[in-house]
């Protein structure tokens, strides 16, 4: 690798190391799947092909002179003071530890730490005539995410006792080398050893030392196979002695120091391939697990030990058998090629700066000295540096007050669109919490949505609030600044004007007197002049005299201009004051338009907060709408469940009774064939017993067909009210979701369970079974004489004379009922039309009721709310009775007591089901509120034809149609004419 030169940007260096075939696998018959292109840096794999940076072995570059190529470079970039990095990687049993060194035993010098520290050590000896040198080694290992010491002293006693391995266990007492992160990003192996080392000897004998700590382990690829990630670092300190040449070309009496600190991270990688490839036992998997977060523990290191070169050695297996890991080592190779990385000397940061201040110390001490001690020049100075603190101080308010608005802004956001869980704070979920309990909380009845509703309600007023308040400190806040902001200035601008107008004079007075001087100067020149014609002595000593003075005056000339340019330094600093308040001014405008903009959003939000809470109420409204609404469902539902409950389960005692009834005839026919045959053999006491026996016979197997019938009829009539209720119960779900919460299948014993019918199947079954043995002339057999047979015969005669009588009985029922339903079909279209004619004068009222309402609410008249109130409690509820459980209501922001809605009003009173009320209060409240009841009572009529059409058994319409009458008779005051007809 080239030595790039510093700050230059130079991608991680790639060199793959190709091994040669070794023992094992040229045992197990492997062949080189790896080619290397002659005279390029190239690889082939099957089908890819990677180039990298250097290729090592294999008829690549002999592997000899990747330390001269490679690391050498690296060697010398350390003695600059460059950081750098060697990192191997490769599948287990590829060479790594090879390549590196690490497995450095008995001073083998094979493996490029060991070739490192020989070069280094010979390069120290040339150069420290000149640098005074340093040298410490770590060397850790991260094992299953754990970074372990292997020079740590404390192990390397143990181990002399014990086995090699066992010297990685951790020793009690010392804490583990922990990662940790500075806050400037720096991070350290807290803990670790650093051994300091002089010689080469003593570098080596760590070396050795770590390597023989190392944890290793047995894989199918590896028998001694490094299990961990190892990390040799060398620390290079070192102090230049520069003896810097000053302008005249002589050596400088100042000696300046340069202190250099560079790291070399030697990385031995622990193998990269996949747990199943080797064969790894239990614990190595688990190592293979951890290899990977290990591997990132160690890249946290490295990579942020500083801007550094890196060298990355891959080292692959040629063997066939290890494409696949090769392959993969080569794509991920091929990847950190693209890996950028900036090199930057690593001089001693405090002596840069230090060298830094003093260089500044001494130009301020120049500037100081030029400009001069004066009085006025010192006044000014102590002004500007109160200027320049004044100017910070305000700069930093303003940049406190951009993030205070930033922060409001981004409370507006949330408050806009996200949802009350965005308030973190502790006390303002207390406060909610409180604001609840005391005037939010909603009764038993309303539903989840609603209270979810209010809490969102809570949320937002709070919100606002919370907002407004803040935003209302950062107008005080803003307007404090800004007046004190224009005291400055005004203090700032008055003073610059007469510091303006001192200067000014102090110019014009420098000038007069420079000019009086020069003046006076000239006044002496033509003295002087004049005296070279008088006698020589004279002359002389006039001269003499006037060259005095002229020097004197010479000196106050000069004097007077070095006067004259600290006063233009001065004007120089007037400017720059008057620049800052231009500044101080900008900023102030800009403050101003902060206050505009927040004064508007304030104005904003409150109308925002206006308009929603103004909707909110609203939907407040219609929710409690729904809510009577949806309990007038929900009782009505219920009232249907429980008598479709009770009809179910009647239904299902008649099925199991009818079943029993065929159980019995069953048995009874055992026994009855049993009698039968011996009657038939002659056991019986005469021909008359004989034929009654006979006749018992014929009722008992026409019973036993009847009931087979029914129990069939039941069976089947049965399961399709089973369909039909489920078919019934998913169409209730769709149409209304809350119905159905409510609704609760009819399951168990009230239902059409699977106990009710199993039985019927089971004795179904047995009848057919019996059934068919009586087919053809089975049924006959004890007949065994034409009497008997006549005598039957005529039995059957007599019992189909009866039967066939008491149908046409039955059909002149039916007809009569037919009739009966077609008169009361009539009497439902009346009532049908009357209900509309009540359901519309109804209508009437609720508007008018309505109207009312508005009225009560704007606060007009309270007690007239009260009378609406009362009204409509008394006319649109008909089912409402004393509660035994008040509503947990209370008047709260949103629904104070002027608002509060009349279903609401008389808190004692509640819903419950019609079906629950007794007779006499039915037909009061018939009486009092004919549109609600008859609404009802339309619904529920509906569903009763409809069940009895469906479940109902033809002949049980009359009950179902005369309980109906009834009901009706007793709920409608004008019901004499339906009565009478009835
Ligand atoms: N360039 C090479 N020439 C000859 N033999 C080699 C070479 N590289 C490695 N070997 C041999 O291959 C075997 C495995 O090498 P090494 O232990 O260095 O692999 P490794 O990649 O470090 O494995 P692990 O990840 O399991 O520690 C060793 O017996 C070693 O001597």
């Amino acid at each position: 690798m080239e030595v790039a030169a510093a700050s230059e940007d130079c991608c991680v260096k790639v060199a793959v190391h190709v091994r040669p075939l070794i023992g094992d696998e040229k045992l197990q018959g492997c062949k080189d799947c790896v080619t290397v292109t002659p005279g390029k840096p190239q690889v082939q794999i099957g089908a890819h092909s990677f180039t990298f940076d250097h290729v090592y072995g294999s008829t690549g570059s002999p592997s000899s002179s990747m330390f001269e190529e490679c690391i050498v470079p690296l060697v010398d970039g350390l003695l600059q003071g460059y950081n750098a990095t060697v990192l191997a990687y490769g599948q287990t049993g590829s060479g790594k530890t090879y390549t590196m060194g690490t497995g450095f035993k008995d001073g083998c010098q094979t493996g490029i730490i060991p070739q490192v520290m020989n070069t280094l050590f010979s390069k120290i000896e040339s150069l420290k005539h000149q640098t005074d040198f340093q040298l410490h080694v770590s060397f850790i290992e991260i094992l299953k995410e754990e970074v372990r010491d292997l020079l740590d002293p404390a192990s390397l006693n143990k181990s002399d006792t014990e086995s090699p391995n066992a010297g990685k266990a951790h020793v009690p007492g010392k804490p583990p080398i922990q990662i940790r992160e500075s806050s400037n990003g720096v991070i350290t192996l807290a803990g670790s050893t650093e051994v300091s080392v002089r010689t080469l000897k003593e570098m080596a004998a760590c070396l050795e030392q770590g390597s023989l700590s190392r944890a290793t382990g047995s894989t199918n690829m590896n028998n001694q196979s490094s299990r961990s990630h190892a990390n040799f670092t060398i620390t290079l300190e070192q102090m230049s002695k520069l003896n810097p040449i000053s302008g005249d070309g002589s050596p400088n009496d100042i000696t300046s120091e340069e202190y250099l600190c560079a790291k070399l991270h030697l990385v031995d990688l622990a193998g990269s391939e996949r747990a199943k490839r080797t064969g790894s036992d239990g614990l190595r998997f688990k190592e293979g697990v951890h290899i990977n977060k290990g591997l990132l523990a160690l890249g946290n290191v490295i990579s942020a030990l500083g801007d550094e070169r890196k060298q990355k050695g891959a080292c692959i297996s040629p063997a066939d058998i290890n494409a696949e890991e090769t392959l993969n080592t080569l794509k991920y190779a091929n990847r950190a090629r693209n890996i950028q990385n900036k090199p930057v000397v690593n001089r001693d940061p405090m002596s840069n700066e230090m060298l830094k201040m003093r260089q500044q110390l001494e130009y301020l001490q120049a500037e100081l000295c030029a400009r001069g001690g004066s009085d006025e020049v010192q006044v000014l100075r102590e002004r500007i540096a109160w200027l320049e603190a004044a100017n910070e101080d305000l700069c930093q308010e303003l940049q406190e007050f951009r993030c205070r608005c930033t922060i409001v802004n981004q409370h507006e956001i949330d408050a806009q669109g996200g949802s009350p869980c965005s308030i973190k704070s502790d006390g303002l979920k207390r406060n909610l919490h409180s604001i609840e309990s005391s005037d939010y909380q909603m009764g038993e009845t309303m539903l989840a949505s609603d209270s979810r509703g209010i809490d969102e309600a809570v949320a937002k007023e709070w919100e606002h609030t919370l907002l407004q308040n803040t935003m209302d400190k950062e107008l005080h806040e803003l307007n404090r600044r800004l007046e004190e902001k224009e005291s400055e200035v005004k203090l700032f601008g008055g003073d610059a004007v007469a510091l303006k107008l001192h200067f000014g004079k102090k110019i014009q007075e420098l000038e007069d007197e420079k000019r009086v001087v020069q003046q006076e100067r000239d006044r002496l020149l033509a003295e002087i002049e004049n005296l070279s014609a008088g006698s020589d002595g004279q002359k002389q000593k006039a001269q003499d005299i006037h060259a005095q003075k002229l020097k004197s005056l010479e000196a106050q000339i000069l004097e007077l201009k070095k006067k004259q340019e600290s006063q233009v330094q001065l004007l120089k600093q007037k400017q720059k004051s008057d620049e800052a308040a231009k500044r101080l001014q900008d900023e102030i405008q800009f403050i101003k338009a902060q206050k505009v903009q927040l004064q508007n959003r304030i104005k904003q939000e409150a109308e925002q907060f206006r308009q929603w809470k103004a909707s909110r109420e609203k939907e407040l409204l219609q929710v409690r709408k729904e809510g009577r609404r949806n309990e007038y469902e929900r009782h009505k539902l219920q009232a249907l469940n429980q008598r479709q409950k009770l009809v179910l389960q009647r239904k299902t005692e008649e099925a199991v009774m009818a079943t029993k009834r065929l159980k019995e005839l069953l048995e009874a026919r055992k026994s009855s064939v049993r009698d039968n045959s011996a009657i038939a053999n002659g056991n019986g006491i005469n021909g008359q017993t004989n034929e009654k026996a006979l006749q018992r016979w014929l009722d008992h197997e026409l019973e036993v067909m009847v009931n087979v019938h029914e129990v069939r009829f039941e069976y089947e009539k049965q399961s399709q009210v089973r369909a039909a209720l489920a078919e019934e119960l998913a169409v209730l779900k769709q149409v209304d979701e809350f119905a159905s919460k409510w609704l609760s299948p009819p399951r168990g014993k009230n239902g059409f369970s699977s106990a009710a019918t199993s039985p019927m199947a089971s004795q179904l079954s047995e009848a057919e079974e019996r059934e068919r043995a009586f087919t053809n002339r089975g049924r006959w057999n004890q007949l065994r004489s034409m009497g008997d047979a006549k005598n039957l015969l005529q039995y059957m005669f007599n019992s189909l004379g009866d039967t066939r009588c008491q149908l046409r009985g039955k059909d002149m029922e039916i007809k009569e009922m037919k009739e009966q339903l077609k008169e009361l079909v009539g009497l439902l279209r009346q009532s049908e039309l009357r209900r509309k004619e009540v359901e519309n004068e109804l209508k009437l009222r609720e508007q008018a009721d309505a109207v009312a309402l508005a009225t009560a609410a704007t606060g007009n008249s309270t007690n007239s709310l009260r009378h609406v109130a009362d009204d409509m409690n008394g006319s649109l509820s008909p089912m409402s009775v004393p509660a035994q459980k008040q509503l947990k209501y209370s008047p709260g922001v949103v629904n104070g007591p002027g608002r509060e809605p009349a279903a609401f009003k008389d808190q004692t009173r509640r819903m419950v089901p019609l079906g629950q009320l007794p007779i006499k209060k039915l037909v009061a409240i018939g009486q009092a509120g004919n549109g609600k009841l008859w609404r009802w009572k339309r619904s529920h009529h509906q569903w009763l034809l409809q069940f009895k059409w469906k479940w109902q058994k033809p002949w049980r319409l009359s009950e179902w149609i005369r309980h109906s009458d009834e009901t009706l008779i007793r709920a409608r005051p004008h019901s004499q004419a339906l009565k009478h007809r009835v």
